[in-house]
């Protein structure tokens, strides 16, 4: 069987994918949630022309070194100054408060002095120094916030301060997550000669929860099928959005997901990519629900939940960039050439002295198996199909593990 190229796969399992549906959230509680419409200000910031110093309205034209003027009242904020400002006259003012009527000017108090309730200048002002104009900031319908972004803390503040208490955001995939193997217990429990403590698990729960996903944990289910089937059937009854299995995708006799999930139901999209790690990477519907079986190698199991199951995720998220973010770097030494399979190098990266180029300097050992080698990596360097062997200083993409938050 010939194997599906990555470029292709990842585009099965996003095509025909939209984001989940619509619910409004309280603005407190939206951070790293992924917006679903255009936000525009429902108010014009500031609402009025607003002091930015504690000091003095006056009129421009009375601002000159030596003036005297008469103080009439005071402004603060929350409580403006109901009358106007005429010649020779002052208000004292504060930070934040409307400037009244008449004035145009604001004086900062260190260059003034105050004589009963005259205020002597004792400084030229420049005219309409120190005044925030009304909608410096935003004016009412200003559109401010696209569909698709992600919800930071400086997002948040501006949609508080355009007068939005919630905001309307996509419901977050609910991400069902089975780990597979006779030979797995889970850390801390008690573990025969034969076995190994399962991580994978661990991985794909704290990636899918870094991306905003809801973790249905399944558990482990023993190389059997009541044992497959009854994970699968729960995954279904709780309707998850996104079932991914680990384990067990290859060939060998015990390896039984595709044959469970085929037997629930499943319409398979496709099983076995040209990536390397990866090659058994599993794909396919059941019902509404998406299904990606990742292949059990601890590197395998991660480098395909960042390729296929993130974008998955951000896709059924609404988000506007669909995958980890990819940049330019070059190579630290000479690497050699490349078979069918694209290859996802674990790699250390470090900043040139001279100039601002990244160079990527690969681990020496590239087992799938290695979960201390995955945990050291910087970066995946993206080796494509048939990619002649890299001298040392030739340009390569990688993908930035430390930049992605992985
Ligand atoms: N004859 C062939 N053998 C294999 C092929 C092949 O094409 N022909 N492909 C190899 C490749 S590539 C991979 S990758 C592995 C993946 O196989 P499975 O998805 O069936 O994975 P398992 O056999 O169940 O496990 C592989 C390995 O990973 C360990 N594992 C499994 N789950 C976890 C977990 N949750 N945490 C930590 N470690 C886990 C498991 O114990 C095995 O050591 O197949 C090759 N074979
Ligand atoms: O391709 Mo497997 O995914 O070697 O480890």
């Amino acid at each position: 069987m010939s194997l599906l190229p990555v470029a292709d796969a990842l585009a099965k399992v996003v095509a025909g994918v939209t984001p989940l549906s619509v619910e409004t959230v309280a603005l407190h509680a939206t951070r790293g949630r992924v917006l679903a419409a255009a936000i525009t200000a429902l108010r014009t910031q500031p609402g009025f022309n607003a002091s930015a110093m504690d000091g003095y309205a006056v009129r421009a034209d009375d601002a000159r070194q030596g003036a005297s003027l008469e103080l009439i009242g005071e402004s603060a904020a929350g409580h403006g100054y109901a009358g106007r400002v005429g010649e020779n006259q002052a208000v004292r003012i504060f930070t934040g408060a409307p400037v009244p009527d008449g004035a145009d000017t604001v004086v900062i108090q260190e260059q003034t002095r105050r004589d009963g309730n005259r205020v002597i200048l004792e400084a030229t002002a420049k005219p309409g120094q120190h005044i925030r104009a009304r909608g410096l900031d935003f004016a009412e319908g200003r559109e401010a916030l696209s569909p698709g972004t992600v919800i930071g803390p400086r997002d948040i503040a501006l949609a508080a301060a355009m007068n939005h208490p919630g905001l309307p955001v996509h419901r977050r995939p609910k991400v069902a997550i089975l780990a597979t193997g006779d030979e797995l217990v889970l850390p801390g429990q008690a573990i025969g000669e034969n076995q190994i403590v399962a991580s994978n698990n661990f991985a794909i729960r704290a990636l899918v929860e870094a991306e905003g996903g809801e973790v249905l944990d399944l558990g482990i289910a023993s190389d059997d099928f009541p044992a497959l089937e009854a994970a699968i059937k729960r995954a279904r009854s709780e309707k998850a959005d996104v079932l991914v299995t680990i384990g067990g995708a290859s060939v060998g006799d015990h390896d039984l997901i595709q044959t469970a999930l085929t037997r629930e139901g499943m319409q398979l999209g496709f099983w076995k990519i040209a990536m390397r790690p990866g090659k058994p990477l599993l794909h396919g519907r059941l019902g509404p629900m998406h299904i990606l079986g990742l292949p059990g190698n601890p590197v395998s199991s991660v480098v395909c939940g960042v390729l296929f199951l993130v974008p998955l995720l951000r896709t059924l998220l609404g988000r506007s960039d669909a995958g980890p973010p990819r940049r330019r770097a070059v190579f630290a030494s000479s690497w050699p050439a490349n078979d069918v399979r694209e290859d996802y190098i674990r790699a250390r990266f470090m900043l040139d002295d001279t100039s601002d180029i990244l160079k990527v300097e690969p681990l020496a050992l590239q087992d799938s198996s290695l979960v201390s080698v995955m945990q050291h990596a910087d970066c995946l360097v993206i080796r494509p199909p048939f990619a002649p062997e890299a001298k040392a200083g030739e340009s390569c993409e990688i993908i930035d593990l430390r930049a992605a938050g992985y």
